[in-house]
């Protein structure tokens, strides 16, 4: 745990500063309650003593720049710790965001999605109880110790040990409760995952669920783990509570003891000195109140700390699953031609799963339109998935232009490969935010182009806000064919000289996957294609076709 939460401190070094500076006015609010209750505790013992001239002379004249100067401290340790917090966060969530990104390029593989989404959103938002609700509290509340440790070993070292060691074991509470609370937090934060996970997939395929009269299983699946969690945050709790309940008792004792020494003192004390003895104790009670409000949140502390410790792992879990592709650390000069060659190559998706490709050998030259054609599964998509440097194979080589893809880097790879699938999502943003995901700086003149190429500009004038019209989940505004033109001129706008097109029409009515082929036909000329599909329709003009079979690409007619 301990380690996980060293390296997330270590992701936000960019904000030292800030934080530090959060601590530190966090520290300075605390002193501030301790110079508080000791000037009054000080105030009303003189009153006492020799009289309440003397208590207004003395201390309580000066209680009132402190009463006024702790809310503004107060004020600015909240508004400096948050927005610390607040700016570390939004880096840790890029950072996983990116660390995610380079893992998984192939898809999900054996992860869920509404699990991830949780990390990504309820892990990281977890990591604030390491800064906020663990060491700033933590720091405050040690340097107020400290403190009035210091002012009460001044006037009497035996008060002071009365009084500061129960503190001083209020303050070990977070290292003693951690171990046990980073159990209960691990399984909390296991029990949220799969409680998100059971709620985002049967809505992101709510369709499918509702046409086998799915939900009632889907229900109880969500119900029970609903359960589970409800199980885990009440272990949790109780743990919580446990902790609380200890910081209370051990604050309090402090405050007895400082009782305790008063009462002590004034029955075996001397004669004149009795008083002034007995009356040290008044300042001591004020102290003690004063560490019961700065340690309050202490016992909380331990159980933030292993929240965040647990939320961190999950997080590193993730983000340190192996990379599917090495990026080479100085990449090979771009190639200067773009003709694809696949040398003997052999790929297996993970050392469990059998052989996909079994010495494929291939060749796409410049300007081609290759089809490769095959049945389900014998590895067309796979092909698609080497040649966009999602994976890498085993064994032989792939080129483009010459140079071997493995001593390119990924994103070089895809500036010069682009890839239209049946699958390729629209997300619920503006049609023209969809189409610059291709290329962030193209003009509205440049994306008309694009729409115009794929022959879905007219539809798109007819919308009521032309291309800020939102799309919806998924692209629901349109129709599957629509949806499949927009996402044609989405790959029309990438600059790159080739494009895989896999399946690009499955899914369509013939009438409009013919139509829809025929444009890609058009806006696809002067660009290297490899056409992936289960059969050709006669319109896709291929000047070359080939047949997937036992993993290796062989002529169609052969
Ligand atoms: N991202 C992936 N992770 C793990 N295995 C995969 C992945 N993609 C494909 N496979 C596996 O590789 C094998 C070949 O699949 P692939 O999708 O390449 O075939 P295909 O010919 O394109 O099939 P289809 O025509 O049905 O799309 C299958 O066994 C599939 O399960």
């Amino acid at each position: 745990m301990w380690r996980d939460l060293r390296r997330v401190l270590g992701l936000w070094r960019a904000h030292r500063t800030l934080l530090l500076l959060g601590g530190l006015v966090a520290c300075l609010a605390a002193l501030a309650g301790v110079a508080l209750l000791a000037l009054a505790g000080n105030g009303v013992a003189l009153g006492l003593h020799h009289g309440i001239a003397a208590a207004a002379v003395g201390s309580l004249f000066l209680l009132r720049p402190l009463i006024l100067l702790r809310p503004v401290l107060r004020w600015s340790e909240r508004m400096t710790t948050h927005a610390a917090t607040f700016r570390a966060l939004a880096d840790t969530r890029v950072w996983f965001f990116r660390r995610l990104a380079d893992r998984l390029p192939a898809g999900l593989g054996l992860r869920r999605a509404g699990d991830l989404l949780g990390r990504l959103v309820s892990d990281v938002e977890a990591l604030d109880g390491l800064y906020l609700r663990a060491l700033v509290p933590i720091a405050a509340a040690a340097v107020s110790v400290v403190a009035i440790a210091a002012i009460l070993g001044w006037t009497s070292p035996a008060l002071m040990a009365v009084v500061c060691l129960p503190l001083a074991l209020a303050l070990l509470l977070p290292p003693i409760l951690a171990p046990v609370a980073a159990r209960n937090a691990a399984r909390v934060a296991e029990a949220r995952g799969t409680l998100r996970a059971e709620a985002v997939e049967p809505l992101l395929g709510l369709e499918d669920v509702l046409s086998v009269n799915g939900e009632a299983a889907a229900a109880a699946r969500l119900a029970e783990a609903g359960r589970q969690q409800a199980r885990a945050e009440r272990r949790a709790s109780r743990a919580s509570a446990l902790g609380g309940a200890a910081g209370t008792v051990l604050t309090q004792l402090a405050l007895l003891g400082a009782l305790a020494w008063g009462v002590l003192a004034w029955g075996t004390g001397h004669a004149g000195d009795t008083a002034a003895q007995a009356l040290l104790a008044v300042p001591a009670l004020f102290l003690a109140l004063a560490a019961a409000e700065n340690l309050a949140a202490v016992p909380r502390a331990g159980l933030a700390l292993a929240g965040a410790g647990a939320a961190a792992r999950r997080l590193l879990d993730a983000a340190d699953a192996p990379v599917p592709v090495a990026v080479p650390a100085s990449p090979a000069p771009a190639p200067k031609g773009h003709a694809i060659r696949f040398e003997d190559v052999r790929f297996r998706w993970s050392p469990e799963r059998p052989e996909v490709l079994d010495g494929l050998t291939l060749e796409i030259p410049e300007g081609a339109r290759v089809a490769l054609l095959g049945p389900s599964g014998s590895g067309k998509s796979t092909v698609a998935a080497l040649l966009l440097r999602l994976a890498d194979p085993q064994n032989g080589r792939i080129t483009v232009g010459g140079t071997d893809l493995a001593a390119m880097a990924p994103e070089a790879v895809r500036t010069r490969i682009s890839c239209l699938t049946q699958d390729a999502r629209l997300f619920d943003d503006t049609v023209a935010a969809n189409l610059r995901l291709a290329d962030p700086a193209a003009s509205d003149a440049a994306l008309w182009q694009a729409l115009e190429r794929a022959r879905v500009a007219d539809l798109v004038r007819a919308l009521p806000d032309g291309l800020d019209t939102r799309c919806g989940e998924g692209g629901a505004r349109f129709s599957g064919g629509q949806a499949r033109r927009l996402a044609l001129a989405r790959a029309l706008l990438s600059p790159a000289p080739v494009l895989i097109l896999d399946e690009p029409a499955a899914g369509l009515d013939v009438s409009a996957e013919r139509a829809f082929l025929e444009t890609l036909g058009e806006a696809t000329a002067g660009r290297t294609v490899l056409l992936i599909a289960h059969r050709l329709l006669g319109v896709e003009r291929p000047t070359r076709v080939l047949r997937m079979v036992g993993g290796r690409a062989l002529p169609a007619t052969a």
